[in-house]
């Protein structure tokens, strides 16, 4: 079984310090929600950002959805080879069950995740999806892998071939990438740091990268 976590992402909901912004408060009010009930998204919230601390990273739940759309669908996942986890920057981990048919419409997947912040479990019958307070390092500890592997830009470089037949060889690894756009991982991780390419890449590449490649080592 493969796991993979999309570690440190910029999904959370509104902060408090900017739920009065006229940025957001115009924008709940034309979702007809609460400021406070709405996923912080930089493309509408863009002027709030500017006032908070790390402002040109957050708010970024497209990475989350792109990411999940492209492991949700994949081989690996309908063949019941995958486990993904989404760890959010405020140390919460999203639980999906690779049945999970995510919205494709960007509005509609951000109804959900709101939903999924105020209920904890969306639906609430099926419990697709879950989200608990807890950190990167104690969801390591949860999974109990045999191998770890952080991807960085900066890691010891491997052609994406080699790395999923590295993958492969082992009964339960992880694989750890960052859902941000810019920057570094704010957790402290440990794991084998890999890079697959010269220069960095978008997180939803390097999902579907160590996908296809893992796949493609057991002969799919
Ligand atoms: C958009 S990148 C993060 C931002 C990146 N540090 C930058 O400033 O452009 C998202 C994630 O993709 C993964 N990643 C990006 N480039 C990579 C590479 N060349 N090899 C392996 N993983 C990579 C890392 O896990 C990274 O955290």
């Amino acid at each position: 079984m493969l796991h993979l976590a999309i570690a440190d992402s910029e999904l959370e909901l509104v902060p408090k310090s900017i739920v009065e912004h006229p940025a957001v408060v115009n924008y709940a009010r034309r979702r007809g929600k609460k400021p406070e009930e709405v996923i912080l998204d930089s493309s509408y919230h863009h002027s709030a950002l500017r006032k908070l601390e790390d402002g040109e990273r957050r708010g970024r739940p497209d990475i989350v959805h792109i990411c999940l759309l492209n492991a949700l669908e994949s081989i690996a996942n309908k063949e019941g080879l995958l486990r993904v986890y989404v760890h959010t920057r405020n140390d919460e981990v999203i639980y999906v069950k690779p049945e999970t048919r995510l919205p494709r419409n960007y509005n509609r997947f951000l109804g959900l995740m709101e939903s999924l912040f105020k209920n904890r479990v969306v639906p609430k019958d099926l419990e697709l999806l879950r989200i608990e307070e807890k950190t990167l390092n104690e969801l390591v500890e949860e999974i109990g892998p045999d191998e770890v592997f952080v991807m960085h830009e900066g890691g010891e470089f491997m052609k994406p071939r080699d790395f999923g037949k590295v993958l492969v060889e082992l009964e339960n690894p992880l694989v750890i990438v960052g859902g941000f756009p810019h920057g570094d991982f704010r957790s402290q991780v440990k794991g084998k740091k890999v890079s697959l390419y010269r220069e960095p890449l978008m997180a939803w590449t390097v999902v579907n990268e160590v996908l296809v490649n893992f796949e493609a080592s057991l002969g799919l």
